[in-house]
């Protein structure tokens, strides 16, 4: 659905983007992540036709996103990360004016948005506060049924309720087959949405990575209480990996398959049985660091 292709737009060394080359698959929901400064920027503005690589292209659909700029935007919601909105006008006067520019005689998604969202389009934009402007690039962004969403850093100026709820859209727009790609500093968000992610540094791509595949493959610590000390034995003497121990609460680790822990706590009572939460920050943490090793 979108193609990035040798991508280079150069602003200076390690400022813009290097050889960047990678593809979002329909229906696919891409996460785009890296540093301040990174390129992400950068590269949403080719998709969006703004700006001309100087080698390299993008397309979307099978088309070039410069040349077809115009016909790209029917099928394109796209929230920048830095909106400019006409300040002057209130939000419902704002949205009205984009769905005359859309051709948009239906307004249903748009009012259900506005719910969803609970924002009050009556207050005009300059009064309106950072979270309630974002709402507003929101509604904008999705309220046309696009086929394709580009959202550069969607959650920046949400409350965490909002920022859940935004996880919650995206589900619902994922189910109904649109191809997201959107740029976030927020692992859990990547986490919790996406089903690929890609890691941009200083302009070229440095990883690519599954995040069901690293879900799967991530180690998993399991909080365990047990009833007795024979029960706390017939653990110590399987081959499972104990972490920590105290009195009858263990921690044991997995890695991936789950089931050797299931099969030998079967043969215990259990008392309680936790996932520890853990998060994939520390595997993206590290492109994120500073020095050569990723380069
Ligand atoms: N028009 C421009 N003129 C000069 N330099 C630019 C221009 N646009 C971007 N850059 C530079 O290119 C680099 C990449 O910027 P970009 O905005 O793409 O980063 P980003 O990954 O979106 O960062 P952030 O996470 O901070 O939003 C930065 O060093 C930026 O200063």
């Amino acid at each position: 659905m979108i193609q990035i292709n040798n991508l280079t737009k150069s602003y200076g060394p390690n400022k813009g983007v290097f050889d960047l080359s990678f593809q979002v698959n329909e229906g696919e929901v891409f996460g785009f992540i890296g540093p301040n400064g990174a390129g992400k920027t950068t590269t949403i503005r080719h998709l969006l036709g703004f700006i001309h690589s100087d080698s390299g292209s993008c397309s979307i659909m099978g088309m070039d996103t410069h040349d077809f700029a115009a016909k790209l935007q029917e099928d394109i919601g796209y929230l920048s990360g830095e909106i400019a909105f006409f300040d002057q006008m209130t939000g419902l006067s704002f949205l009205r004016l984009l769905s005359e520019m859309r051709g948009l005689i239906n307004h249903d998604r748009m009012n259900e948005l506005i719910h969803f969202w609970d924002l009050d389009v009556s207050v005009k934009i300059r009064k309106m506060s950072k979270g309630m402007k974002q709402k507003l690039g929101l509604v904008s962004a999705f309220m046309h049924h696009p086929k394709i969403l580009i959202l550069d850093e969607p959650t920046s100026g949400l409350d965490p309720l909002m920022q859940t709820k935004f996880v919650d859209l995206i589900h619902q727009e994922k189910s109904k087959g649109t191809t997201i790609l959107m740029s976030s500093h927020s692992f859990e968000e990547i986490e919790r949405t996406c089903d690929r992610a890609g890691i941009i540094k200083n302009g070229k791509l440095v990883a690519l990575e599954d995040i069901k595949t690293l879900k799967k493959e991530q180690r998993k610590v399991f909080m365990v209480s047990l009833a007795s000390k024979s029960d706390i034995e017939k653990i110590n003497s399987s081959t499972l990996e104990i972490v920590k121990q105290k009195g009858l609460d263990l921690e044991i680790t997995t890695y991936g398959d789950i089931n050797p822990l299931i099969m030998e706590l079967s043969k215990c009572k259990v008392v309680s049985f936790d996932l520890k939460k853990q998060s994939l920050e520390k595997i993206f943490m590290k492109y994120y660091e500073s020095g050569d090793s990723n380069e």
